[in-house]
């Protein structure tokens, strides 16, 4: 063997039996840090409470290895084991149920298992709105909603539905999102290609530049628009690998979205509260009086008080023409007294106003 001429068989022995130590040890530190999750997890029975998630704590558990890493893994990897490491151990306590926007293979899911790990069951179901009504009538405690996108803007219904329900937003999540031409192939003889139309507007300049006579169906994900390319060899779609792989289609060109740091925002639904972290965001609905000036009055307050606004949308108020209300995400959590005195002022000024949540910022 070309082991054995190059003299690494008696190297590659000592680290394997160097590497079962470690494994062995590691193995020892997950049974003990499941055995302590699990007491956690009767404490809290004995306490009657019905919260077993506590987004606020894993930011922190996350955060913390993050920056204490030591290498050579990145802090982006060592997050991610720590996440399934946590979902794993809550699993011990109570499964932790979530609502997405399926069927499998979509972002939302992707999003859903970045946030809670693995370990959590997931419910896909068919609408966004059906997400809010599960979590609004406690069927599920928790959902993920997509919120915006860095290069299509806002998703106006997830926007609209979270002031339809009286519930909380308690996490975010930030997924970058990669598009793929996928199909039977090959890629002449593509007719049509299937397409959710926020994909669409996130592969508008290659659509046009790399298939320009292609017809370009609607799909109602990119999961389904796969398996519409599954069943027709001049069909393509856009989709994940994941959704690829599930259809049974090759990916015929990957990483096709027309800005490369294309990433999705994501609220995490639910009627907890969560306490302050130290990095944390929170999400406010407000609308001001019909006259000029009313709009920066109602936010004077954020610059006097140093908080930074990270984002301003507004959306018809539905209940006058011509009237709107404004989303306003800043950094900082309402428990914190600075900020309560800033809401406060707002709250008094404003003709209408709602916090919905706040929340720890995505921490990977
Ligand atoms: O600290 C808790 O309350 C736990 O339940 C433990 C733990 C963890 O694994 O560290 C698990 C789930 C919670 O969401 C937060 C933290």
């Amino acid at each position: 063997m070309a082991e054995e001429a190059t003299g690494l068989p008696a190297e590659l022995a000592r680290l394997r039996a160097e590497i079962d130590r470690v494994d062995a040890a590691i193995l020892g530190l997950l049974g003990e840090r499941g055995r302590l999750t699990a007491e956690v997890g009767k404490i809290k029975h004995a306490a009657g409470t019905t919260q077993y998630y506590h987004p606020d704590r894993e930011a922190e558990i996350l955060r913390r290895v993050m920056a204490e890493n030591p290498g050579p893994f990145s802090d982006q990897q060592v997050a991610r084991v720590f996440r399934e490491i946590i979902s794993a151990g809550l699993a011990l306590e109570e499964p932790l149920r979530v609502a997405y926007l399926g069927p499998e293979g979509t972002f939302s899911q992707m999003a859903a298992e970045k946030h809670f790990g693995r370990s959590a069951q997931f419910h896909p179901v068919s609408s966004i709105a059906e997400i809010f009504r599960e979590v609004d009538s406690g069927q599920i405690p928790f959902g993920v909603v997509p919120v915006e996108n860095s290069t299509e803007g806002s998703v106006n219904l997830s926007l609209d539905l979270m002031l339809d329900h009286p519930l909380q937003i308690c996490g975010e999540v930030q997924l970058r999102i990669v598009h793929n031409l996928v199909g039977r192939g090959p890629r002449s003889s593509i007719r049509r290609v299937h397409v959710h139309y926020q994909t669409r507007a996130q592969c508008r300049l290659w659509l046009a530049e790399q298939l320009p006579h292609a017809e370009l169906c609607d799909a109602p994900s990119n999961a389904e628009a796969a398996r519409r390319a599954a069943l027709d060899p001049e069909s393509a779609a856009i989709s994940t690998r994941r959704a690829a792989e599930l259809a049974g289609v090759e990916i015929l060109v990957p990483s096709i979205e027309d800005q490369p740091d294309n990433t999705t925002r994501f609220w995490v639904i639910g009627r907890i509260a969560t306490r302050p972290t130290g990095s944390d965001k929170t999400s406010l609905v407000v609308a001001g009086a019909h006259r000029a000036g009313s709009l920066h009055h109602l936010l004077s307050p954020f610059a006097e008080a140093g908080l930074n606004l990270t984002r301003i949308e507004s959306r018809p108020a539905r209940a006058n023409i011509w009237e709107y209300v404004f989303y306003l995400d800043f950094l900082g959590h309402r428990l914190e007294p600075q900020v309560a005195a800033v809401l406060e002022r707002i709250e008094a000024q404003a003709s209408f106003y709602r916090c919905l949540g706040s929340y720890p910022r995505a921490v990977f």
